[in-house]
């Protein structure tokens, strides 16, 4: 099963995947974790790019857009293993909500896996800028508003699930474990 977690910077992502990675393992499933961009040579390339003034000019956003896609072939094969539940920080929905335009980036990432399940974290803009240090370009208002609104309309073609991640860590950890129950074979009325 490949589960991936999706939504605006410092949204609460990796915070919640340790979460569901413990959950998962206490109920004696195996778990692997991925995170985009990798850390290949690709990947480094990328977190450089996206500390850059021009990042989020069209050029910039080309360039970007051909490289997640080429960072993500690099991990594909690790997809298909069935045995585990693999959960990933980030997949090409990432590119269909930060990149454009929406056919090209699809065309591009053609040889990328779909997701099983998509759970995106979807937070205030506001709040998300305050959660980060504005290191990347990526972090600011103008961008996050429009990078959530892709978010909301490109989710529907997927298997997915949306979460409040304004609430506090515990809730929101409750809320990604209700939602993910069923597809792992979990039984939910525990879950507090
Ligand atoms: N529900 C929450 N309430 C308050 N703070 C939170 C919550 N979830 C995460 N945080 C804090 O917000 C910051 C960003 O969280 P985290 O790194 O998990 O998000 P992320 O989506 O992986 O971020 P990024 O996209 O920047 O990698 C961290 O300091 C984390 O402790
Ligand atoms: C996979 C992917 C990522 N991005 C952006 C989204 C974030 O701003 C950074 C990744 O850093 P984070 O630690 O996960 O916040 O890259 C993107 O624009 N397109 C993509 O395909």
């Amino acid at each position: 099963m490949y589960i991936v977690f999706e939504g605006i910077d410092g949204a609460g992502k990796s915070s919640q995947i340790q979460l569901l990675k413990e959950w998962l393992e206490e109920n004696g499933l195996e778990v692997e974790l991925l995170v985009e961009p990798t850390d290949s040579k690709v990947g480094k390339l990328i977190r450089e790019l996206l500390t850059y003034d021009n990042a989020t000019t069209e050029d910039m956003q080309k360039t970007l857009g051909l490289l997640f896609a080429a960072d993500r072939m690099l991990i594909m094969d690790k997809l298909n293993d069935e045995n585990k539940i693999i959960i990933s920080d980030r997949s090409f929905i990432s590119s269909l909500a930060y990149q454009e335009p929406k056919d090209w980036i699809n065309e591009i990432n053609k040889y990328a896996k779909k997701p099983d399940l998509v759970l995106l974290l979807d937070l205030d803009v506001a709040t998300s800028v305050k959660r980060c240090d504005g290191e990347d370009s990526f972090e600011n208002e103008e961008f996050l508003n429009k990078v959530k609104e892709n978010y909301l309309d490109v989710i529907k073609e997927f298997n997915y699930e949306i979460i409040d991640a304004n609430n506090g860590i515990n809730k929101v950890s409750s809320d990604i474990k209700k939602a993910v129950a069923s597809y792992v074979g979990i039984c939910s009325s525990q879950i507090p």
